[in-house]
């Protein structure tokens, strides 16, 4: 067996309330002490089908440059696309590890593509508890079929139509984001990278962990990405980092979950803000989620737009091509 995966560690018969002890986070981000139980406002719900545009621009612009993240109801995926998509996805997750492995990510590979367990190199050593399985769903000619599991056969169906209707979703919301900044509803998208737009697709698949109190899924960061739009199964385990502390997204069954990402910071000169957030586990359960990163191709360039940059405001990033700013983040180099 194949002991890089988390969800081959989960499944050996160490005792029932420890964890190997590179799982173990530092007590400043232990979620047992870190993660805030009092009263809190909660991560906004948007209808996404208001009848009333300049109500629905309201809400959203509101909500991405206070909290970077809100849930959508009345989205227009049909609640059958969503669990046909998350029964498939489960389904792979739990064939033999060495089926899996057929996906796995060859160790220095370029691309983000593949089954496998990390993506970001860990401070202090500790890893994650988490596995994952990335490939792109859009646009067709993007696709590396390769890293689509065969097995289970719905799989490739269930990812086409969930990427078909999600396209509806990811229209509207650029348009809607880019009319909050009051510059023309095409801007925003054709600032990153319009029809060329990639839409890639990640599985995390958090094993149940015997020490939740002690174990992050994934660590606190923001994503790469423009938005990121997010189904989970139904444990909750995201939290998002506002006002200084840590609070719980709650799970709406169908909801979707968007969230700001970097590159919408950037084009917004820092109006709509990335979230930052992160994820527990859970003792008995297996916690699932389906975020689509939607990232500009990675040699277009992306900037403050220059309709919100002038001599009162001066831009706030610099521009650069997509690729070069994964690298600088991924490597910590500054930006
Ligand atoms: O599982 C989640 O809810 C969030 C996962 C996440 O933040 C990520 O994969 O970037
Ligand atoms: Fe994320």
């Amino acid at each position: 067996m194949d002991l890089q995966r988390v969800q081959a560690i989960a499944s050996l018969s160490f005792s029932k309330d420890t964890i190997p002890a590179e799982f173990i986070r530092p007590e400043k981000e232990q979620p047992a002490i870190t993660t805030y139980h009092g009263p809190v406002p909660e991560i906004p719900t948007i209808d996404l089908n208001d009848p009333c545009e300049e109500n629905l621009v309201r809400l959203i612009a509101k909500a991405s440059r206070e909290w970077g993240i809100f849930q959508v109801v009345n989205h227009g995926i049909p609640s059958d696309v969503i669990r046909k998509l998350q029964a498939a996805g489960k389904e792979f997750f739990e064939l033999p590890q060495e089926e899996k492995e057929v996906y796995a990510k060859p160790p220095g590979a370029q691309t983000v593509e593949g089954y496998g367990s990390k993506l970001q190199k860990e401070v202090e050593g500790k890893k994650a508890w988490v596995d994952h399985l990335f490939h792109k769903i859009w646009p067709p000619s993007s696709i590396n079929y390769q890293y689509w599991p065969k097995n289970p056969p719905s799989y490739r169906d269930a990812n086409e139509e969930y990427a078909k209707y999600m396209k509806e979703v990811v229209d509207k919301l650029f348009k809607t984001l880019s009319l909050g900044l009051a510059v023309e509803g095409h801007v925003l998208k054709e600032a990153s990278g319009g029809e060329d737009i990639e839409y890639m697709l990640k599985i995390n698949y958090y094993p149940p962990c015997p020490r939740p109190d002690l174990a992050l899924g994934v660590v606190p960061h923001t994503d790469l990405s423009t938005i990121t739009i997010l189904v989970p199964n139904d444990v909750p385990g995201l939290q998002v980092f506002k006002d200084d502390r840590w609070i719980d997204a709650k799970y709406i069954p169908n909801a979707l979950i968007v969230h700001i990402g970097d590159q919408i910071e950037i084009l917004s000169n820092g109006v709509y803000k990335a979230v930052l957030h992160r994820t527990t586990v859970n003792k008995e359960k297996t916690r699932m989620s389906w975020p689509v990163f939607l990232e500009p191709p990675g040699d277009f360039v992306v900037g403050p737009l220059p309709q919100l940059v002038g001599e009162d405001n001066p831009p706030k990033y610099k521009a650069k091509i997509f690729k070069d700013y994964i690298y600088c983040k991924l490597n910590k180099i500054p930006q």
